[in-house]
């Protein structure tokens, strides 16, 4: 992937300068209903060919290039060139996903074709779109730009995708290039009672991007793919600013060059955007080094329906009354639009060293990571996968590389589960990421590792390190090739205090297979998890779960079902709602239990000052009352 210089690309959305505007990418081969050809004319000004349109799948995760098939000789194989895992064969992936949710080759479910599906005609704001016209701003209402922004990544999107259709769409597609254009659309926004959902990168798992079946007005999407310029980097105060519709691997990439890195890393750092960070108070998994987003923000420029939100001053710490910089982070769309963000910078560390340690179970594994939080020395990240997750990455080893490298020798691996009495159906994995100077790793890595041998840890090397957090993309494109046999799969986290870790962990597992046979699965069911997330008072845990749907006729509801009662005894069990995924409109209904009826009536005041028009429609995060609209 070529990297391009800031200016070269100023007309379109990148990725890793990826895009060119001259581009024209498969989406074009979206249909239209008959009714759109009759009722509405396609209307398009200037439209950039973004990332978007151009690189990305249209009915899954990622680069149209890069997913996992059945190769010829019936191993799973991943395709394109873009990872360390691509082109090669994992010949113990197919065994694991037929053991572990029963799927059968002869039996699939594949996606309908691009062709086939069908888009509703737009409901067109005509004043709204002269308006845009005249003030030289970029849009679109055909069809193949607003399928693209229409949904995020949930299971319901993806079904909507690949078998049916997406309940509503936005009706027009926006690209501003700058502040004072967003400007100009809230205000016309406001003016021809217009609608707007912000979008980033598109990577929501909380439906937060999805339009309201109820919303009468024309939906118009606010796309921020140009607004993608790092604006100065100040080496002094190591601060940089950038716009906000900036995806991260781009930001990480041009400060890298300039001998920066934010440290931000979710695990969505290819596709998501830096507003996007913002709106949903994204966590990533360096954290421990850099903090989360809300850490990193330093100030922000966000267009409200009453005019421009920003500080007066540039400065580390105010002390002026509540911050209100927490009013817009996690705001999830609903307020404004993030135009511009002031990020922390810190220079690139000369070492970043991986790391992994084996435990002898969950249970050890855990108690290990609370007395890391104790003693604070947990390392840029830390994260402990479960026995199913660490059987799961073996599974994905390629046919030359496997999480075993470190412990190569079959002596290494006797070590282990002979001499030190580990079962390879309880054992668990920690990985790490050490960053710092060449003493400082050293430091980090003794004291980590001595901590370990207390709760039976044993060093696994650096190699396997390495490997679980390559594993961390590519796992992202296993729910496609899952959904090709009729498997529904998700992820979903929360925020747990120490001492309620393994009881959670163990009752929501348990639940998730209970739920999953009441329901009729047939199949083993996979209900997974890791610690991601080291606090002084708790950790984040990450849940998979995913269960085959063959023979059911309701697998969508069976599916709801599930994630919805897990939730429930995620919050019975003492965890949150949510660690960083946000809320949407997935989550919504536990808001009331998380801020109590004070606190929905503040956000609903707070969305009533700021947009009393609800021009930002999105119904994220609460329900509002509608005497207060
Ligand atoms: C495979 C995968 C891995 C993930 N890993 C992580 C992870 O490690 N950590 C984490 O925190 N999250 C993770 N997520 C969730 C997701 O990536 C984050 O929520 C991310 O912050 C969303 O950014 P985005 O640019 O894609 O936003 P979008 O999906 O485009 O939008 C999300 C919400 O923010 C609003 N929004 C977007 N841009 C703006 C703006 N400029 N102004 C106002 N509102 C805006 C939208 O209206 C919407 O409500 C993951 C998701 C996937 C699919």
């Amino acid at each position: 992937m070529s990297g391009k210089s800031l200016g070269q690309t100023m007309l379109v959305g990148r990725i890793m300068g990826e895009c060119r505007s001259e581009q024209k990418g498969p989406t074009d081969l979206f249909t239209s209903t008959p009714q759109v050809k009759k009722m509405a004319e396609i209307q398009q000004f200037n439209v950039p060919q973004s990332y978007r349109d151009t690189i990305l799948k249209w009915n899954g995760w990622g680069y149209r290039d890069s997913f996992f098939a059945i190769n010829k000789n019936g191993d799973v194989e991943f395709t394109g060139s873009r990872y360390e895992m691509s082109g090669q064969a994992l010949p113990l992936l197919r065994p694991w996903f037929e053991q572990n949710l029963g799927i059968d080759l002869d039996y699939k479910t594949p996606s309908q074709p691009q062709q086939q599906f069908k888009v509703d005609p737009p409901n067109n704001n005509q004043v709204f779109i002269d308006f845009l016209r005249v003030h030289d701003i970029a849009y679109s209402n055909a069809p193949q730009h607003r399928v693209m922004r229409a949904h995020g990544h949930t299971v319901h999107d993806m079904m909507h995708l690949r078998y049916g259709k997406i309940p509503r769409y936005p009706d027009l597609i926006v690209w501003p290039k700058d502040e004072s254009q967003v400007e100009k659309i809230v205000e016309a926004a406001n003016r021809f009672n217009q609608a707007l959902i912000p979008i980033g990168g598109g990577t929501s798992v909380s439906n937060a991007l999805d339009c309201p079946l109820p919303e009468p007005r024309s939906i118009a999407s606010i796309d921020m793919a140009l607004m993608d310029h790092i604006l100065w980097i100040d080496s002094q105060n190591l601060t940089c600013r950038a716009e906000a519709g900036i995806i991260g691997q781009t930001l990480e990439k041009e400060l890298n060059a300039k001998g920066y890195t934010c440290g931000h890393e979710p695990d969505s750092i290819e596709f998501s955007s830096l507003g996007g960070w913002v709106s949903t108070r994204a966590s990533g998994m360096k954290k421990n080094r850099y903090g989360n987003i809300e850490d990193l923000v330093v100030h922000l420029n966000f267009v409200t329906s009453k005019g421009l939100i920003q500080r007066q001053c540039q400065v580390p710490r105010l002390s002026s009354g509540p911050d209100l910089q927490h009013v817009i982070l996690g705001s999830e769309g609903t307020l404004g639009v993030v135009t511009q963000v002031t990020l922390k910078i810190f220079p690139i560390p000369p070492v970043k060293r991986f790391g992994s340690l084996v435990f002898p179970n969950f249970n050890a594994g855990v108690a290990f990571f609370r007395e890391v939080a104790k003693h604070r020395c947990q390392p840029a990240s830390l994260r402990l996968v479960d026995n199913e997750q660490f059987i799961m990455g073996q599974a994905m080893k390629t046919e030359n590389k496997g999480l075993w490298t470190g412990l190569k020798a079959s002596a290494s691996k006797m070590y282990v589960t002979w001499w030190k009495g580990f079962k390879v159906d309880e054992m668990v994995a920690a990985t790490c990421v050490f960053e710092g100077s060449e003493e400082e790793v050293e430091q980090q890595e003794r004291r980590l590792y001595a901590l370990a041998e207390q709760f039976k840890g044993v060093v696994g090397g650096e190699e396997n390190g390495r490997y679980g957090y390559r594993l961390t993309f590519a796992i992202a494109y296993l729910r496609d090739l899952g959904m090709e046999y009729s498997v529904l799969g998700e992820s979903f986290e929360t925020s747990v205090p120490w001492d309620k870790v393994l009881n959670l962990c163990r009752n929501v597992k348990q639940l998730i297979k209970r739920e999953a046979k009441a329901a009729g699965v047939k199949y083993p069911v996979l209900a997974s998890c890791r610690v991601t997330q080291v606090y002084d008072a708790g950790a984040c845990v990450y849940f998979y779960f995913g269960f085959n749907s063959r023979g059911l006729d309701n697998s969508l509801e069976v599916y709801d079902r599930i994630e919805t009662a897990a939730r429930d005894e995620i919050i019975a069990c003492g965890g949150s709602i949510s660690h960083h995924h946000g809320i949407g409109k997935l989550r919504k209904q536990w808001m009331k239990g998380t801020v109590g009826t004070v606190g929905l009536d503040l956000l609903a005041a707070i969305k009533h000052e700021l947009d009393p028009k609800n021009v930002f429609a999105n119904a994220n995060l609460i329900d509002l009352p509608s005497a207060k609209l």
